[in-house]
């Protein structure tokens, strides 16, 4: 199956967090592609990947970097693809720095930026089904069959007789 969502992150060290993006494209039945390249360390490579990927039958990029996390905005620079921001959890400020580097985009290009972490990463991977559902009705459907599941858990959770 050809990928329809690329996953890119700026250093192997953000693979554990990248994985729960991984999942749930899976759950949805999503074809992806996993890269990891930098928008400092290897800027000519993420230019040519953004302007390419449309034409290779990518819709949706969703970008993870953490720190000074420039990775998303430059990727958003050059396509008009949507672009999804994960902000990885840094060590020495716990992402805040990921979020604020990759949320305040000045306008003109944006990117979609979701919470810092595992958390965030699963929602990227929900966000960009949902964006494919738009066109295609069968995805739409599987989107409300994963919300039904999740309302139906908590119901059940919720049964709870007490914290002994
Ligand atoms: N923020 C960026 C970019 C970028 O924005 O292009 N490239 C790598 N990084 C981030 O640097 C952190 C530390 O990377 P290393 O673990 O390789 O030192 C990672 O979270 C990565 O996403």
């Amino acid at each position: 199956m050809k990928p329809v969502v690329s996953i890119v992150m700026g250093s192997r060290s953000d693979l554990p967090t990248m994985k729960a993006t991984g999942e749930v494209l899976k759950e949805f039945g999503l074809a992806y592609e996993i890269r990891i390249m930098s928008a400092h360390r290897t800027p000519e490579a993420v230019e040519e990947y953004a302007k390419s990927a449309k034409d290779r039958g990518i819709q949706v990029i969703i970008a993870a970097a953490g720190g000074a996390a420039h990775l998303a905005g430059v990727i958003a620079a050059s396509t008009t693809l949507p672009v999804i921001g994960v902000p990885i959890q840094s060590k020495a400020l716990n992402g805040l720095d990921s979020l604020l580097s990759i949320v305040q985009m000045p306008g003109g290009i944006p990117v979609a930026t979701v919470a810092i972490g595992s958390a965030g990463a699963k929602n990227a991977g929900i966000l960009a089904a949902q964006m494919i559902a738009l066109a295609d009705e069968a995805m739409a459907q599987k989107l409300v069959a994963y919300k039904q599941a999740m309302k139906e858990k908590v119901l059940a959770d919720s049964i709870v007789v007490d914290f002994e």
